[in-house]
């Protein structure tokens, strides 16, 4: 078993850490794509990371080892200090649900359930109490700006609040760690600019996240950014909170801090 951190105080444990992640696809007919090669990374509670790289680099199948939905052929996670090594996909998925709200490009909302069954059903399958997971839903759609739509299906609204939508739900567990893969890659400028004002403001009231991105612009709402590269971490640098860069070819900056 490797060493734990659960000998550190609550405090001062980080989130997240994985420790030597490597991880090949063997693909069907072609030669196996060695994606994750070896990394070693820490999150902090409450701190917003952007994983940044080109496309093939690796940055989604990091981000499903952190999450367990895909296991390493080697290395290690620990979600709060406790290593996750020994989980079985069952324990995975009960911890998902208490300890990480993930969301994806496309959503992955169940299209024939209601906005509100769409949220609540997480917090249900966590056994919270149906009236407990009713107001909680109600908040979360009210802070997103979706009050009025609890009855809608996903497929009657927009690709943005959709988007919302799949925050409420992985929200909805009050998780310290968000994981969002690309969560805007589908999205106008306008649902862009609204997800992102969301992820920043749950980060300010205390909300880790690790945000994949491929766009070096989105990155700047982060903490910290983290350069992947041919699987692994070319480049891991702390944001000064300075003002984010400018738009290339443009006078203006894209605002996503509130
Ligand atoms: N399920 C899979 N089976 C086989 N190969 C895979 C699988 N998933 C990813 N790969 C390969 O692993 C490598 C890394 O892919 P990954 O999707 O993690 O990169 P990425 O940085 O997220 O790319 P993108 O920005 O295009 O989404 C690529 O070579 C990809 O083709």
């Amino acid at each position: 078993m490797p060493a734990e951190s659960s000998a550190l105080p609550a405090e001062s444990r980080p989130v997240l850490r994985a420790e030597g992640l490597v991880k090949t696809h063997q693909g069907g007919e072609g030669a196996p794509a060695h994606a994750v090669r070896g990394v070693d990374l820490s999150v902090r509670k409450g701190e917003f990371v952007a994983v940044t790289g080109p496309s093939g680099a690796g940055k989604s199948t990091l981000l499903h080892l952190l999450g367990g939905l895909q296991r390493p052929d080697s290395g290690s996670i620990w979600l709060d200090g406790e290593c996750a090594d020994r989980w079985s996909e069952a324990r995975w998925a009960v911890e998902r649900r208490k300890r990480i709200g993930i969301v994806f490009q496309f959503f992955n909302l169940v299209s024939d359930l209601s906005v509100a069954d769409n949220v609540e059903l997480p917090a249900l399958l966590a056994g919270v109490a149906p009236k407990r997971a009713r107001t909680e839903r109600a908040e979360l759609l009210g802070e997103l700006g979706l009050a009025g739509k609890e009855r809608s299906l996903p497929g009657e609204l927009s690709g943005g609040e959709q988007q919302r939508v799949a925050l409420a739900r992985a929200l909805v567990n009050r998780p310290p760690l968000l994981l969002a893969d690309e969560p805007v890659g589908s999205l106008d400028s306008k649902g862009t600019r609204e997800v992102m004002r969301l992820l920043s403001r749950f980060h300010q009231r205390g909300q880790a996240i690790v945000l994949v991105t491929h766009d070096a612009r989105l990155a700047s709402a982060a903490d910290r950014v983290i350069s992947f590269f041919d699987g692994r971490i070319a480049d891991d640098a702390e944001l000064d909170g300075g003002p984010p860069p400018r738009l290339p070819g443009t006078s203006g900056v894209l605002e996503l801090r509130d």
